[in-house]
């Protein structure tokens, strides 16, 4: 019973309910101005006449404000009693009144129907439009205007990019009307040929560019049978050859070369001993084995390319997207291998002999597997067997040199409530191929170089060494921690790692040097939404568009599915401004920078796409456009429907990884104290 529920009228214009005795004259129960009086009319009214009612949402309002039967009004509540409210139902069926629901839940102060159906200054004619025109529900059009807004901004090569987005994740109808409208735009920046057929030529060059974007994402742009095919002359970039050819047609960053001569000495150790079975082309697998900051990826980088100058091909691999944008060339391990996504203990990978990726593998001299403590067995040994099948070879990954790296200490495979035990069975060390792996050991930290305390300590956590306190938790070094702070301590922790925030808007090395990490969903966007106010300007509003499919009695409401702060999925209101770093949470396309994890920084407003630039990888400096993607639910997620369906609006969020705690990918790494 407490607290206690008051439920809200939801009702179109004269659409409520009026109660009257039978043998009441129509028109004394028209004309008593009682009967005009609803919840919903006054609590317009209440939000015309005090500004304070403005700040609540209609669900809110009876939290703040007590309706009174008798009077019919609502009246500033005096005490503290904790009241919710509740909307009732309305089912897409009802149209108009499920769409005035919709915005009473968004919209806060609206003080008239009218003034309900009113964004941006733009009085609309229906519920439905407004809604529309406040991006919460999918418009038919939404793909077409995403496209007509982003060539507005005249970056023909992030328009293609963006095209093939759309083309991948976003499943468009009319996909050729949608090409002949765009197409100008996505040439712009192309050179005109001099022969007569100039259309002929943009098209083949421009299906040549979409092809190529696709390919990483395993597609084809013949998989679009609207499209003007691609001529047989040039649709053979993929052929036997070409994928070589197109591994030596980027060059060996200088960066990377120039780390070999910068190597400390355990790095040097490591490095002459793997060159060496890669000179004697001695099949071994090795295993480069440093607490984070240690230089590993340095040393991969400087591995790869030294073997790439040598023209050999070295693979550059990772388990997780945003490690492999480290490395040049880098893509996941899912991608690089084929693995199944769901692998057992027999499980192979899904590439033929015949396949590019067989190709590369097979003519390759050196493999590089960053991150591979949080790769599952099962992957490994299915990584094995394929190997030997394509090698003929039976030694371990098929005589392969694999230079597997990682750290133990930071993240092991994730098995979903999983024990500490089922973890620790699901890693490498677990396997028979463990036995084969010789160890090199980086123990230098190079990122904490000038500070000692702070390498020593986080090796210490990472060791098990660190004495506990209770229930397993260790005390922070008082250096390290915030002091709690009355009501204030989020904006100090704040304050701390983002100091003199307003300066730096627009400052991509400021921004990408530092984060805050939290484990659970609801503080992340309780900091974000903290962190955006403090940037200055106008805020937009991106809404995610919720829906469960196949419930067609519309069991879920859209506040509840709203509501729901589901791991990988952004926040329903995300609110950004120009400026606001970003994190994206999907791999879109990790061989363009794009992956679950790259930082980007916000540039400009747009309603139907995300305008940002990449700030980490070897991408970085990028500007991409960001479409509204569909996107799923985990299968295993726990809520109370199957198959959940989340149709997010954008893919991004400001919001910090929390894998990497022990890592600590960032320079700066708080804990909330409990
Ligand atoms: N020999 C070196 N000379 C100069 N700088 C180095 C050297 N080795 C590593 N660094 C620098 O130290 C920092 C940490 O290195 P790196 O990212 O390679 O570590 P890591 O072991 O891969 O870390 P993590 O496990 O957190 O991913 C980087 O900024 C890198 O450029």
């Amino acid at each position: 019973m407490c607290p206690s529920v008051d439920r809200l009228q939801v009702h179109l214009p004269n659409m409520h309910q009026v109660r009257f005795e039978a043998n009441q004259p129509i028109s004394s129960v028209l004309e008593n101005p009682r009967n005009s009086k609803t919840i919903l009319t006054e609590f317009f009214k209440m939000n015309s006449v005090d500004p304070n009612a403005r700040r609540y949402l209609y669900r809110e309002f009876p939290d703040h404000y007590r309706w009174l039967s008798t009077s019919r009004e609502w009246q500033k509540r005096k005490s503290q009693q904790r009241v919710l409210g509740r909307l009732y139902v309305a089912s897409p069926l009802e149209g108009e009144r499920f769409y005035m629901r919709m915005l009473l839940n968004h919209v806060r102060g609206p003080t008239s129907f009218e003034h309900l159906r009113t964004v941006n200054g733009v009085t609309h004619p229906t519920f439905r439009a407004a809604a529309e025109a406040l991006g919460l529900i999918e418009n038919d059009e939404s793909i077409r205007q995403c496209l007509s807004e982003a060539c507005s901004v005249r970056m023909p090569t992030a328009l293609r990019r963006l095209f093939a987005t759309i083309l991948v994740y976003c499943q468009p109808t009319g996909l050729r009307s949608l090409w002949d409208e765009f197409f100008p735009y996505m040439v712009e920046d192309y050179p005109t040929s001099n022969t007569t057929n100039n259309c002929v030529f943009l098209t083949n060059k421009l299906l040549q560019d979409l092809d190529r974007l696709l390919r990483p994402l395993r597609k084809r742009i013949s998989d679009y049978t609207e499209l003007p095919s691609l001529p047989e002359t040039t649709d053979d970039i993929g052929e036997l050859p070409s994928i070589i050819e197109e591994y030596f047609s980027i060059p060996v960053p200088d960066e990377d070369l120039a780390c070999v001569a910068t190597l400390n000495s355990d790095q040097q150790i490591a490095y002459d001993t793997i060159m060496n079975a890669v000179i004697s082309k001695a099949g071994c697998s090795f295993f480069v084995d440093g607490p984070g900051g240690t230089g590993k990826t340095f040393l991969y980088r400087a591995l790869l390319a030294t073997v790439k100058s040598r023209g050999e091909i070295a693979i550059p691999t990772a388990t997780s997207g945003i490690a492999a944008t480290l490395l040049h060339q880098g893509r996941t391990s899912h991608s690089t291998f084929q693995l199944p996504l769901n692998p057992d203990s027999s499980s192979t990978c899904s590439f033929t002999k015949r396949s590019k990726t067989a190709i590369l593998l097979k003519n390759s001299s050196i493999i590089v597997w960053d991150e591979a403590p949080m790769t599952h067995i099962y992957q490994f040994e299915a990584v094995d067997r394929s190997l030997k099948d394509l090698m003929g070879n039976d030694l371990p990954f098929g005589g392969k040199i694999i230079v597997f790296g990682g750290d133990f200490r930071q993240v092991l495979p994730v098995v979903r409530n999983g024990t500490k035990a089922q973890m620790i069975d699901a890693s490498f060390v677990r396997s028979p191929m463990w036995r084969h792996i010789r160890i090199l050991r980086l123990r230098e930290n190079m990122r904490s170089r000038d500070d000692s305390g702070f390498a020593n300590f986080l090796l210490s956590v990472g060791n098990g060494n660190e004495p506990t306190v209770s229930d397993q938790m260790i005390r922070l070094p008082t250096g390290m921690i915030i002091p709690t702070v009355a009501d204030s301590s989020i904006e100090a922790l704040i304050d701390q790692v983002f100091p003199s925030l307003s300066e730096h808007v627009g400052d991509g090395n400021f921004i990408v040097e530092r984060a805050i990490i939290t484990p659970l969903n609801e503080d992340a966007d309780r900091i974000n939404n903290k962190v955006v106010e403090k940037f200055l300007g106008e805020g937009k509003m991106y809404y995610s568009f919720d829906s469960v499919p196949e419930d067609k009695r519309n069991l879920y409401q859209q506040e509840f599915l709203n509501s729901i702060s589901a791991s990988g999925l952004p926040p329903h209101a995300l609110t950004l401004k120009p400026g606001v770093p970003l994190m994206l949470l999907r791999n879109i396309d990790p061989k363009h920078g794009l992956c679950n994890g790259t930082r980007l920084l916000f540039h400009s407003l747009k309603d139907n796409f995300i305008d940002a630039e990449i700030l980490t990888g070897h991408s970085r400096g990028n500007r991409v456009f960001l479409p509204r993607i569909p996107l799923k639910t985990a299968e295993d997620i726990k809520l109370p429907f199957e198959d959940g369906q989340k149709a997010i609006s954008c893919e991004v969020e400001f919001c910090l990884d929390y894998q990497q705690v022990s890592g600590t990918n960032y320079s700066t790494c708080w804990h909330i104290p409990p």
